[in-house]
């Protein structure tokens, strides 16, 4: 079998390590502050490098057009004769070279740093958002996609690295250059200088006002396209019902509806985006018309050198050229601010069930649960318990009984505390839930749910998630005793078997058995079983029932069960109807009670219930 191994990247880089993953702190919930988050923890210097060969390069190549000047007016004085003036051409040529040389240079310099920057940006935002999004509650995975949840946390990390690339490449070199721009037109005509710096300050003012409605389109767009995605896998998903009530043509229709939105968005977005370049592409046509009319006239009137006319042109080509470049990136720019900012909406919210300041891990001694005037309603005020109170003994084995709906899997979430109730409390060994750790508390109870869950891994691995760090053995004796053992190595590969996602590649009595020595691994003081072997035929249940009984020795248990025959072993049984216990006592005496527990049980043949129930 493979070893678990759960941090099996290799990456040298302190950004990976695994402690990383183990600090879960509250994401900034705008995407820059977000970002500024993940530099500012651990790629400061980093940034601060790429912005300063950044700043350098574009600053460097922005006097491009000055040493041209030098050149050309060398050039001119040199074929009429006269002398030089300056650095001379050589000087001059020398200077151009060294401005290719090092502007080249410096961006080459960016991109070694980016290579340790950006890829572990990615990582840490990951890191960060997957740690945030365990931490909700129950509710909100019910609530949201599990699909659409990954792929945000994908989307989102992948955005940060577009919207850095065009701040760097984009926004910070379109300022230096009409910063530099501004200075050394200054020496040429301050005309032109105080010319294109109004320009500038109008330009930037306009498209940042423009930009706003853009972001604000980008996001209703990147909505659409997570929603519509959304669906598409739940679709998928859910395939084979689809095909089992004959659907497609319904469900082809149903997400016509949601990729239809998705395209009006992005049309709005896309013409909104021709109204914005049309703004820019006039703003530059104006900005280089005056520019190079304004100095032809005065190189032909004799008070501008060619060579200063050459600096006005090509520093204006070289303007244009990099707001035009800007422009043409601010959708991408835009869709991956949408993108990051939609994430974030998502997975940042405040946790819905948070650990109270100052708990203290629960501490388990014996396995007393305490349940005291319990009150609880779903939030769309589904009241199912209404002063609840029960004590069930350390070591007391609790059998659920009662008809669906009765509150029977909510009373065992309140005790895992998936839910807060609205009063009352639950006690363990005399701790309040409400005041330990959830951690504590999830690590005190073992479960195995009615569709246990299963990871797309190895069966083997599925089975070590109970302890981590198991050896084969202690995977295999669970196995056995979970009668597990038998049909995982009935496969050719054993235990390195993939089980496929959500353990498609096994049958729901396989899933249960894997469920049961995970369990069983997990060995932990109070133990529930939500339908345990619902999933098993008579034999295979016998056989289980016989491990169970293992499992349950020296623990407190709570076992709901539909079919009555799993539980007639155990202390206790208890009714539930609608959130009430109305009856208790062992088999035996229920069934003397000869009441609704005595009538279910007439009821069942052959174990199961009957359509009836
Ligand atoms: N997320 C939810 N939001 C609103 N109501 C809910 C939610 N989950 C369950 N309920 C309702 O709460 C009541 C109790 O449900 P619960 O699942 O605890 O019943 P149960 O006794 O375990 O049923 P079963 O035996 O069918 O599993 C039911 O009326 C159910 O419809």
């Amino acid at each position: 079998m493979r070893a678990v191994r759960i941090d099996s990247l290799e990456d040298q880089d302190r950004a990976f390590s695994w402690e990383d993953a183990e600090s879960v702190r509250p994401l900034e919930r705008r995407p820059f502050r977000f970002i500024w988050s993940l530099m500012r923890e651990k790629f400061a210097g980093r940034f601060a490098l790429m912005v300063a060969a950044v700043v350098a390069g574009q600053a460097i190549e922005a006097f491009e057009p000055y040493a041209l000047k030098g050149l050309i007016d060398g050039l001119t004085a040199a074929s009429a004769g006269q002398p030089v003036e300056g650095i001379g051409i050589v000087g001059w040529f020398v200077l151009l070279l060294g401005i290719w040389f090092f502007g080249i240079g410096m961006y080459r310099v960016y991109q070694v740093v980016d290579i340790y920057t950006s890829p572990s940006i990615r990582a840490l935002a990951q890191k960060r958002m997957f740690g945030w999004l365990m931490g909700h509650s129950h509710t909100y995975f019910q609530d949201n996609f599990a699909g659409k949840l990954g792929q945000k946390i994908k989307q989102g990390a992948n955005a940060i690295l577009g919207i850095i690339e065009i701040m760097m490449f984009d926004m910070i070199r379109t300022a230096v250059l009409l910063a530099v721009a501004v200075v050394l037109l200054w020496t040429a005509a301050p005309a032109f200088s105080a010319f294109l710096m109004a320009w500038a300050v109008l330009y930037i003012a306009v498209s940042g006002w423009l930009a706003r409605h853009c972001f604000r389109l980008s996001e209703q767009m990147s909505e659409a396209v997570s929603t519509s995605s959304g669906r598409i896998i739940d679709a998928i998903t859910n395939a084979d019902l689809i095909r089992g009530f004959a659907r497609i043509a319904f469900e082809r229709s149903f997400l016509g509806h949601w990729i239809n939105a998705e395209r009006f968005r992005s049309r709005r977005l896309r013409w909104y985006l021709v109204v914005m370049r049309l703004f820019q592409m006039a703003s530059i046509i104006v900005l280089l018309g005056v520019l190079v009319w304004v100095a032809l006239d005065r190189t032909l009137a004799g008070t501008m050198t060619v060579g200063e006319f050459t600096l006005v042109f090509t520093l204006g080509f070289q303007i244009s050229n990099t707001v035009w470049h800007l422009s043409d990136r601010l959708l991408s720019f835009f869709e991956e601010l949408g993108t990051l900012s939609e994430a974030l909406d998502l997975v940042s919210a405040p946790h819905g069930i948070v650990d109270a300041p100052g708990a203290t891990p629960l501490v388990v001694t014996e396995g007393r649960i305490e349940v005291r005037d319990l009150r609880f309603s779903f939030p769309d005020g589904t009241k199912v318990f209404d002063g609840l109170s029960l004590t069930i003994r350390p070591g007391e084995k609790i059998g659920l009984v009662g008809r669906s709906g009765a509150g029977k899997s909510t009373l065992v979430k309140l005790i895992r505390r998936q839910y807060e109730p609205q009063g009352g409390a639950v006690l363990i060994d005399g701790q309040d839930i409400a005041t330990v750790t959830q951690e504590s508390l999830n690590a005190a109870i073992a479960e195995v749910p009615q569709q246990p869950g299963v990871f797309h891994r190895t069966i083997g691995e599925n089975i070590a998630y109970g302890r981590l760090g198991a050896t084969q053995a202690e995977v295999e004796e669970a196995a056995r005793q979970a009668h597990a053992h038998e049909f995982i190595a009935r496969r050719p590969t054993g235990y390195d078997t993939v089980v496929g996602e959500q353990g498609v590649k096994l049958s729901g009595g396989e899933r249960q058995r894997v469920a049961i020595a995970r369990a069983l691994l997990k060995d932990a003081r109070i133990l529930v079983l939500d339908e345990a072997t619902s999933a098993l035929d008579s034999e295979s249940e016998h056989l289980i029932q016989g491990a169970l009984w293992t499992l349950m020795q020296g623990r407190t248990v709570i076992a709901i069960a539909h079919r009555l025959s799993t539980i007639t072993g155990m202390d206790r049984i208890l009714y539930v109807e609608g959130g009430r216990i109305v009856e208790q006592g062992s088999h035996a005496d229920l069934l003397a009670l000869g009441g609704r527990y005595a009538a279910l049980w007439q009821r069942q043949s052959g174990g199961f219930l009957e359509a009836a129930e």
